[in-house]
């Protein structure tokens, strides 16, 4: 188990990591995300002892991880960890790339396992080519099975998925996290992709500036969002007055993503169309609200034409819990 307490670290004057603290159980994949620059990067080399901490500690079970001032080697015998900027081999092939990372007396058994991540990262094909002649996402893959290659206990990722496209990262997300949950790795991998830890991660740590602003499941964080930052991470957002809606209130602003709203005739909220852009199975419309001109995103399956005036509802159940978080 991963034990993170109070942790702080600045790179200069200003703080990057503001007293961190959260558990990662054994077994259990944690994402962080967090806008551009928030410390991401900076939380998963504190981990893996890549930097001194100013202040709090870090433990893996009942090892303390200590930074470069402590050990010449950083991280954990048990622990990988792969960062956005990886070096691969390049004149060798993508399957002396990954035996490297294996024991060499054991050669049937390097062979063998080597296979087995060909198949994790969808590689088969390219064992015996030269890292060289291969794609930006190719390469990110291959240095995927490297961190696996001697299996660890723990896997720090940074952006493991950055430089694939999205017609492979769909099937290499399921297969990779399916084999470290059936090989019971702990994982704490940073993303700013929602896909990656909405479908595969038990916990989600947000940050911002610095500072973890919320922990929970990806399902609680999305369905109730504790802000707009937290709900803007996985999707557009709308932040509305509840008056909109119903009368007799007071003014509070409720957090809706743009496929909670829906046309109906029997909506309070009124709206005139400015632009609809074709997002693969719907439209996302952009409208101006009547009452108080404020931008309106919403979901519909066909576009509507600039000029049009309709009402949007929101499902009665939805505006309590929103009203409540
Ligand atoms: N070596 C460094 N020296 C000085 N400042 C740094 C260094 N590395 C990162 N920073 C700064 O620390 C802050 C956090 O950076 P970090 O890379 O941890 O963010 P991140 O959330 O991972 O960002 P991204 O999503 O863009 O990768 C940023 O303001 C960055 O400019």
């Amino acid at each position: 188990m991963l034990y993170v307490n109070q942790i702080s670290f600045a790179y200069e004057e200003q703080e990057t990591l503001h007293e961190i603290s959260f558990s990662v159980e054994k077994g259990s994949h944690v994402s962080v995300i967090g806008e551009s620059g928030c410390g991401k990067s900076t939380l998963l080399k504190a981990v893996y002892g890549l930097i001194d901490l100013h202040s709090g500690d870090l433990f893996w079970d009942k090892d303390q991880i200590l930074g470069p001032a402590y050990h010449l080697i950083p991280g954990h015998p048990q622990m990988k960890y792969l960062p956005q900027e990886f070096e691969l081999m390049p004149y060798i092939s993508v399957r002396q790339n990954i035996e490297k990372f294996l024991s060499r007396q054991k050669a049937a058994y390097n062979q063998e396992r080597v296979d087995e991540l060909l198949q994790v990262i969808d590689m088969q094909a390219f064992a015996e080519t030269h890292v060289k002649k291969l794609s930006g996402g190719q390469k990110q893959r291959v240095a995927l099975a490297q961190v696996l290659a001697k299996e660890p206990q723990f896997l720090l990722l940074d952006e493991p998925f950055n430089f694939i496209d999205n017609f492979r990262k769909n099937k290499l997300r399921r297969d990779l996290f399916n084999f470290l949950k059936k090989k019971q790795i702990t994982c704490l991998f940073a993303t700013h992709d929602s896909k990656d830890m909405l479908g595969f991660s038990d916990q989600v740590l947000v940050m911002r500036e610095g500072k973890v602003i919320a922990k929970d499941t990806p399902q609680q964080l999305y369905q109730s969002p504790p802000n707009a930052y937290v709900a803007s991470l996985f999707d557009e957002v709308n932040v509305l007055d509840i008056r909109l809606f119903k009368k007799g209130l007071d003014s509070q602003s409720v957090l809706l993503y743009p496929h909670e709203l829906q046309r109906s005739a029997q909506g309070h909220l009124e709206v005139q169309i400015e632009q609809s852009y074709f997002n693969g199975s719907t439209y996302m419309i952009i409208a101006k609200a009547e009452k108080n001109e404020q931008q309106i995103l919403f979901h519909h399956p066909k576009a509507i034409s600039p000029g049009t005036r309709i009402s949007l509802q929101v499902d009665e159940e939805l505006l309590k819990r929103r009203m409540g978080s």
